[in-house]
């Protein structure tokens, strides 16, 4: 895991533990060894670290933190290599972080190719740099930069690194040649400033100030996280003297790593990247199939969802046709798409000629015609199953034989889509959120008939248009529209039993939502509900009007179509479930016209509202879900929990420190969980949903506490087996 050899004078160690030489139990021990053996070879002047392969050490191999500790600790690697007599380089490429960086922060010397990155990721997994990182970082660079980088978890540029002092060199070509050449260049002893712990912070004269700023901006963008409050205490005590940082930084690192929170992040890490692994079939899956290239694409609909897409494919450098059929749509799409990449521009997130270069690569065309050559097509117009159908039907005569189609619908049947065509093997749903070119998910659809090598290229689309791709099989809403509207349907049921929307949304915000469902509701707009209710009503042969109170034997609440038909069609006119100053104004009022429109429908109704518990808010909300959830795992909908979680996380602002809905359910126990879902199934028995999911059942009463890798096997095997 670490390789030791010697160059002239030079021991060098190579860290040799692939994909990203993370510091496993081996790899600390080798460090630790090498250490020791170069500083008992009287040949030996100098110590260069260094990583094999693609990077330095990305950091601590999160694995092994729900594991037993083995071996030597970080701290005790580091401490080892700052104490070595003989001077210690570390010659970073690739992504220096973490404990990665810690270990560079106890070497005496840091150089870095030019394209090499380093940061505290820790954050973002609910830890600090536990290994004196909060210690030595601003003995380096100051206390504030020290703030912003280990709060914020970002990867900071080797030039940005050397402007602040946590590279002593850049250099280019090759690495370990040019870190052998530096070493030459130094003393053989190590001046008492190269141990970091000799050096004091910088930036003592401000420390309270720089404290107080960046404990604000914290609570304010990562409301609810337990770290980056940690982060900032640790990194405060490197004021004191070394020792008493360092435990500080312990105790601090301590009630992080214990805390539910960093074991909820750390599920998230693997799940994201589990998530975009895909298995359909012993035939169809990442293993067995190819993605084609994709290299020219076309856009159906300049509305708000297409312009997105549009945008978000154009970042990614691809060449896009866009095609609407009106003119003045069409131009209106276009300003907006300009307006999109100008607010990147304003927002220094690129260049106006990284723009420019963007918009060069737009087409705009009024005729579907002009996608006849293009590799991949998304549609993206009205959630109307009869027009995506004409429109699938046209271009599978117009497009080339190998142009995969997309639908960007957000419910309808992809077999019903693809049935359009003679091409259902190249049909795909491409489920984009809102707004389009910053919601990180895309949820890809397949149908029966969609082929693995179309799979592959999506899945591949997502990743190149720097989104996370999960994969789902097609039915009614896929995943992420089937559980939301659980969650929504209980919420405004809650507002009928006895809820305010403001109430309601603090709960859930609280909860850690960024946004309350109603808050949502108008930032949406509430036409959107009442156009997919009217569908959903006119396809399956019922009406619905605001004195509708069941369909079809299930309760339904018309409280949201009351507010449609007032016009409170939310922040675009000034007036939904809040009030807003001025059509369009982000800031939301209570409104007591809303509290009077819902009293008064419940007083029509016949409801006697009551005072509801923040818990049965949570549970109703939650719950509903999560049942729905398992259900999508027992009917091969979704794959695996994790997948649902990505979809919450990355679709809905599902708070990254409860890991998302299933593993949520996890921590909550099932039994539990099981026993709430069959209490409101008995006392809402007007609710179909509530009905407890079978697999739900069959985990729940196994006895046994079944891990969430074996919950969709359970799925197929009877509850003997479990
Ligand atoms: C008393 C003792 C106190 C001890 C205190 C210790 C304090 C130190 C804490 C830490 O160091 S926490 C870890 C900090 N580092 C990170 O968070 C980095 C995480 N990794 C990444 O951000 C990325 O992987 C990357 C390095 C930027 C590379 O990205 P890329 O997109 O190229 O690859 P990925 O698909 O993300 O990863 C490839 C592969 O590697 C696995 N992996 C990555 N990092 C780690 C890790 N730190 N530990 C374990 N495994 C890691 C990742 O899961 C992928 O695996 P597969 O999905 O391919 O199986």
């Amino acid at each position: 895991m670490v390789d030791y050899r010697t160059v002239k004078s030079v021991a060098v160690l190579e860290v040799n533990n692939p994909p990203v030489n993370a510091l496993s139990y081996n790899v600390r021990q080798g460090l630790q060894d090498g250490i020791e053996r170069a500083n008992k070879d009287k040949e030996i002047k100098s110590i260069i670290i260094i990583g094999k392969g693609r990077t330095y050490p990305a950091g601590a191999d999160i694995s092994e933190f729900s594991k037993p500790h083995k071996g030597p600790n970080l701290i005790e690697v580091g401490l080892g290599i700052e104490s070595s007599r003989k001077p210690v380089i570390s010659a970073i490429h690739g992504t220096c972080l973490g404990g990665g960086l810690e270990i560079a922060l106890f070497s005496h010397y840091r150089i870095a190719l030019e394209s090499a990155k380093v940061g505290f990721p820790e954050v973002a997994l609910g830890l600090l740099p536990g290994a004196h990182g909060t210690q030595r970082l601003p003995r380096v660079a100051g206390m504030a930069f020290a703030m912003e980088i280990i709060t914020s978890g970002r990867h900071v540029s080797a030039r940005e690194a050397l402007q602040h002092g946590i590279l002593d060199k850049l250099v280019k070509g090759n690495l370990l040649s040019e870190s052998l050449d530096f070493a030459a260049s130094l003393p053989f002893s190590v001046p008492h400033n190269r141990r970091l712990r000799n050096v004091p912070a910088k930036g003592a004269e401000n420390a309270d100030r720089i404290f107080e700023v960046a404990l604000n901006k914290v609570k304010q963008k990562q409301n609810g996280f337990i770290a980056p409050i940690n982060c900032l205490k640790a990194v405060k005590a490197a004021l004191l003297p070394y020792e008493e940082g360092a435990k500080i930084e312990r105790e601090l690192f301590m009630e992080l790593l214990t805390s539910g929170q960093a074991k909820a992040q750390q599920y998230v890490f693997f799940a994201e990247r589990a998530a975009t692994r895909w298995y359909v079939s012993n035939e169809k899956n990442q293993k067995k199939c190819s993605a084609v290239p994709v290299k020219t694409t076309g856009v159906i609909g300049a509305g708000t969802m297409g312009s997105g897409i549009v945008v978000t494919l154009l970042r990614a450098g691809l060449p896009v046709i866009l095609v609407e059929q009106d003119s003045q749509n069409l131009e209106r799409g276009v300003n907006m798409i300009k307006g999109i990449l100008q607010g990147s521009v304003n927002l220094k997130r690129m260049t106006s000629q990284q723009m420019n270069k963007c918009l060069q690569q737009l087409t705009p065309a009024q005729s579907l015609d002009s996608l006849h050559n293009v590799d991949l097509v998304i549609e993206a117009v009205f959630e109307n199953l009869k027009l995506k159908e004409e429109i699938f039907g046209k271009l599978d005569e117009i497009c080339k034989q190998q142009t995969i189609l997309c639908s960007n619908t957000s419910t309808l049947d992809i077999d019903k889509i693809a049935r359009a065509t003679k091409r259902p093997d190249k049909v795909i749903g491409t489920h984009f959120f809102a707004p389009a070119f910053v919601m990180p998910l895309l949820e890809n659809v397949y149908g029966t008939k969609t082929s693995g090598e179309t799979i592959a290229t999506v899945m591949n689309l997502g990743k190149t248009i720097r989104k996370i791709p999960v994969l789902v099989k097609t039915c009614h809403g896929f995943v992420a529209n089937r559980m939301l509207a659980r969650y929504q349907t209980e919420a405004s049921f809650l507002l009928e039993e006895g809820c305010l929307p403001h109430e309601y949304d603090q709960v859930m915000e609280e909860f850690g939502f960024p946004m309350g469902a109603f808050k949502v509701g108008d930032l949406s707009g509430l036409d959107i509900g009442y156009r997919i209710r009217q569908e959903l009503a006119k396809a399956n042969g019922y009406t619905v009007t605001t004195d509708t109170r069941y369909i079809q034997g299930e309760r339904f609440s018309s409280l949201a179509d009351k507010l449609y038909e007032l016009g409170r069609l939310g922040r675009k006119t000034g007036k939904g479930w809040y009030k807003y100053d001025r059509p369009g104004a982000k800031e939301a009022f209570v409104d007591p016209d809303v509290t009077d429109i819902i009293l008064k429908h419940c007083k029509d109704a016949g409801i006697i509202r009551r005072k509801i518990s923040t818990q049965e808010i949570v549970e109703r909300s939650m719950y509903s879900s999560i049942n729905e959830g398992f259900r999508c795992l027992e009917d091969g909908v979704a794959s695996k929990p994790e997948d649902i979680d990505v979809i919450w996380l990355h679709g809905f602002g599902f708070p990254r420190y409860r890991g998302g809905p299933m593993y949520y359910a996890s921590t909550i126990g099932l039994a539990e969980v099981y026993d709430r879902i069959c209490y409101y199934h008995k006392t809402f028995p007007e609710s179909s949903y509530w009905v407890p999911s079978d697999l739900l059942r069959k985990l729940a009463t196994s006895g046994r506490n079944i891990p969430m890798s074996d919950w969709s096997t359970a799925a197929t095997v009877n509850k003997s087996r479990l």
